[in-house]
C-alpha cells in the first residue's frame, strides 16, 4: 500500500532548533521542508529595500501582496527568491532580523504568507515538515504531528551568538526575548503552543538527540498510535 502523506508542524521561540531538526527529519523521512521564517524574512527585506516606511502598518498592508516569494523545499538545499532574486543571504542581515517582527505582525502579510505556505504543503507529494511560530494553530491545524520546541534564554543565546560568530551573548539574549515577546504578543496568530502539540525542551539535549525524538514521533504517527 502506498504510504499516505505525513504532515509535520514545528513551532517555537527563536534558537530553539526548529530549522536544524526541521530539516533533517525531512531528509531522513524523505519529506519536503518549508522555513516560514525565512518567507517573513523575504518580505522584509523586500519592505526595506523597496523604502517602505516599517513603522506603518497601512503602508505595509498596501503592499503586500506585490513580492513574489518562491520557497524551494528541498530540505538538503532550500532555497528563497523574491521576483527572482535569491535571498537566502540578504534575509539573515541584522537590519531584516531587527524588522521582520513588525512586519509579520501586519495581517495582511500574514493573511498573504499563509495562503503560499498552505499552498506549498498541500503540493508535497510525500508531505513536508513546515517549521515557524504559528503552524500547529493556524497555518495547518490539521497536521498529523505537532510539536513545540523549547529551550532556555541562556541555551538559546550560546547558540545563536556562536552562529554569529563570537557576537556578545548577552546582547543576543536581550535581542531574542525582544523579539519574542514581540511575536507572542502580536494580535494576528501569535506565537504559541497548540493544545494538541507536544513540547520538547531542548536545552540539554544535542540536536541528534532532539531529530531521533521528533522521527520517532512522526514514526509513531504512521504507524498509526
Ligand atoms: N539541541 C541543540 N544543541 C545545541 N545546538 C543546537 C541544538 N539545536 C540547534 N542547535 C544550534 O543552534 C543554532 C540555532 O538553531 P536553529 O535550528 O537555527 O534554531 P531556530 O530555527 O529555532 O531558530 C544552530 O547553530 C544549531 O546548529
Ligand atoms: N510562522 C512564522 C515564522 C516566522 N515569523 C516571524 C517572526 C520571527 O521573529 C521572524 C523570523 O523567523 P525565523 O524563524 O527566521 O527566526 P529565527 O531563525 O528563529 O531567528 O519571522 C512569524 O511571524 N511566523
Amino acid at each position: 500500500m502506498e504510504r499516505a502523506t505525513v504532515i509535520v508542524a514545528i513551532d517555537g521561540p527563536s534558537g530553539t532548533g526548529k530549522s536544524s531538526t526541521s530539516k533533517a527529519v525531512a531528509a531522513q523521512l524523505g519529506l519536503s521542508y518549508l522555513d516560514t521564517g525565512a518567507q517573513y524574512r523575504a518580505i522584509t527585506w523586500w519592505m526595506v529595500n523597496n523604502g517602505i516606511d516599517i513603522e506603518d502598518p497601512t503602508a505595509i498592508a498596501a503592499v503586500a501582496g506585490k513580492p513574489d516569494i518562491v520557497s524551494g523545499t528541498d530540505p538538503s538545499g532550500p532555497t528563497i527568491t523574491v521576483d527572482g532574486t535569491d535571498v537566502a543571504g540578504p534575509i539573515r542581515t541584522q537590519e531584516v532580523t531587527s524588522r521582520v517582527s513588525a512586519v509579520s505582525a501586519v495581517p495582511e502579510v500574514r493573511a498573504r504568507i499563509t495562503e503560499l505556505q498552505r499552498t506549498i504543503a498541500a503540493d508535497a507529494a510525500n508531505g513536508i515538515v513546515v517549521e515557524g511560530r504559528d503552524i500547529g494553530t493556524t497555518v495547518l491545524p490539521d497536521a498529523d504531528l505537532k510539536i513545540f520546541l523549547t529551550a532556555s534564554p541562556e541555551a538559546r543565546a550560546a547558540r545563536r551568538s556562536g552562529e554569529l560568530k563570537g557576537a556578545d551573548v548577552q546582547a543576543t539574549r536581550e535581542a531574542l526575548l525582544k523579539r519574542d515577546a514581540a511575536d507572542s504578543s502580536r494580535k494576528t496568530s501569535p506565537l504559541a503552543k497548540a493544545d494538541d502539540a507536544v513540547e520538547v525542551d531542548t536545552s540539554d539535549l544535542t540536536l541528534q538527540q532532539v531529530i531521533e525524538c521528533v522521527v520517532t514521533l512522526v514514526e509513531d504517527k504512521r504507524a498509526g498510535e
